[in-house]
């Protein structure tokens, strides 16, 4: 165990580090963090015993660490400093070789076959055997940077001190190295201590983070509760947005870029004259790509795109990987698969229904193509709905011009849905197999799309006049989408019948 207590220190007789006092337990990942300037390096220096305390205590496991020979302290951490432009003309090998020195009693014992076991296996985990015999001179930055890990590694220390690690080295070789570091604290109780610029990365990696700020702590906690919108923004001056990651359970955070010119963020335009609609699909293509939550065939979850196609298909339409099809479908029409949302159905899409509806502020279109061949009601108890399907759905676009919170497409998508089961019921369609009333088909999809400028619209239920407006507009185009599919379903019946 690591104790850092009550430390301060700095140069010349300055204070850059002040009281700082934290434990660090063995088979941790700790990281340290702060703006330039703030005494990251101060602190590794104290805590590595290379610079002296000016108050304060320093701790292995109870030992304060001014007690040790520098032997003894070597075995017990080891340190890899930031990268100095100033490196030996020795090999690759012998430098890292120079790693084992703590281990061994006199100065000219010899190397054994522990030591050559152990430096070989550890130049193959950071992957620089193959130049094991090369100068370290001739090699990057990067490959430095692995070059000065090894070597702090196969001095087996307890405790291994970081500055910037992750710095010089590419995509690959950043995850390659906090995976290694990670690793080994979980498997073998090495404690890690690093200094980190990377927030995202800390976040990843560690398991408790000090924030530091003018030499102080500013938090001493796990990742979650340092990377703050509030405590970021506090100390380093500079917004940013925290969202969860999209695999794990860990925050990330989004720079927000500075504004490209006076004009951006101004109100875009958002009305009919961005749809195109032809028997073989309708498309809205926007100006400027929009944050949408869908669940189209394409593009579906969450994301920003700037086409929207809701594309005709027969009502035979088998296919064993209709994803892909899609995607062949759009790029062979010219849209771009990463920026487009892309929906599917069989009704005929002169049947669609779609209207502007102008809120105060802010404007919603509505665009509805209706079909009731798989009419459900998702309440059905005993049989489940399966397969084959009767081309007919029913596909819902909300466009919103306008800033959503995350709560407020979670609303717009219930309103919605409410409004749906509203129509089918006014409507009287009911459910295929049970004939009970339906709420929906079975392969309905639906998005939620907003421009993401102009007015501040935080919730979209029935309370709000946003609310109100989806509620009200998905109920009208829905209506009349239903009922040109049900006129032109019983014209066809009726030529079919004659
Ligand atoms: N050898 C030194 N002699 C005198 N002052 C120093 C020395 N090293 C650093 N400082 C000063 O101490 C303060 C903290 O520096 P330190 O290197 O600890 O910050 P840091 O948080 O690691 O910064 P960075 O993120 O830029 O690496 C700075 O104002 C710096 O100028």
């Amino acid at each position: 165990m690591l104790n850092v207590e009550n430390v301060s220190g700095g140069y010349d007789g300055e204070r850059i580090v002040k009281n700082i006092h934290f434990t660090v337990e063995k088979g941790e990942f700790f990281g340290i963090l702060g703006p330039n300037g703030s005494g990251k390096t101060t602190l590794l220096k104290m805590m590595s015993g290379l610079l002296e305390l000016q108050q304060g205590e320093v701790k292995i496991d109870e030992t304060n660490i001014s007690a040790l020979t520098k032997k003894q302290l070597a075995k017990k951490v080891a340190v890899l400093p930031q990268l100095s432009p100033q490196v030996f003309p020795y090999t690759v090998k012998e430098t890292v070789s120079l790693g084992r020195y703590a281990h061994h009693r006199g100065f000219f014992q010899t190397w054994t076959d522990e030591d050559e076991n152990i430096v070989q296996e550890v130049m193959k985990q950071t992957n620089i055997s193959h130049f094991q015999d090369n100068s370290v001179m001739e090699h990057s930055g990067g490959e430095q940077q692995r070059i000065f890990l090894a070597q702090a590694l196969v001095q087996q220390p307890e405790i291994l001190l970081l500055d910037e690690p992750t710095n010089h080295l590419d995509l690959a070789y950043q995850k390659e190295l906090l995976d290694l570091l990670r690793k080994r604290a979980n498997e073998e109780g090495l404690t890690v201590v690093a200094i980190l610029h990377d927030l995202n990365l800390a976040s990843l990696y560690c398991d408790r983070l000090l924030l530091m700020e003018k030499g102080e702590a500013s938090a001493i906690a796990n990742p979650n509760d340092v990377l703050s919108e509030d405590l970021i923004n506090h100390v380093y001056h500079t917004e940013v947005i925290k969202q969860p990651h999209s695999k794990i359970a860990k925050p990330q955070l989004h720079l927000m870029p500075g504004k490209k010119s006076e004009r951006e963020g101004e109100q875009v335009r958002m009305d009919e004259s961005l749809l195109s609609i032809s028997p073989e699909r309708i498309v809205l293509q926007s100006e400027q790509p929009m944050k949408t939550v869908s669940s189209g065939v394409v593009g579906a979850g969450i994301g920003w795109y700037s086409n929207f196609v809701n594309r005709h298909v027969d009502a035979n339409y088998n296919c064993t990987d209709h994803r892909e099809e899609m995607r062949t479908y759009l790029t062979h029409h010219g849209f771009h698969v990463s920026q487009t949302v892309g929906m599917m159905t069989a009704v005929a899409l002169e049947d669609n229904s779609h209207r502007v509806y102008e809120g105060d502020g802010f404007s919603v279109m509505i665009v509805v193509t209706a079909g009731m061949g798989n009419a459900v009601d998702s309440t059905r108890m005993n049989s489940p709905v399966a397969g084959p399907v009767k081309p007919g759905t029913i596909n819902t676009w909300i466009f919103v011009n306008g800033k959503l919170t995350d709560e407020a497409y979670i609303q717009a998508m219930i309103t919605a849905t409410e409004a749906k089961a509203q129509v089918l019921r006014d409507c009287h369609i009911l459910d295929t197999v049970t004939k009970k009333q339906a709420t929906g088909t079975s392969t309905d999809s639906i998005l939620v799309a907003a421009t993401q400028q102009g007015k501040e619209l935080d919730y979209a239920g029935t309370a709000t006049e946003l609310g109100h407006i989806i509620g009200k507009g998905v109920y009208q185009e829905m209506k009349q989408s239903i009922e040109r599919y049900v006129k032109r379903k019983e014209k066809h019946d009726h030529l079919s019948f004659n």
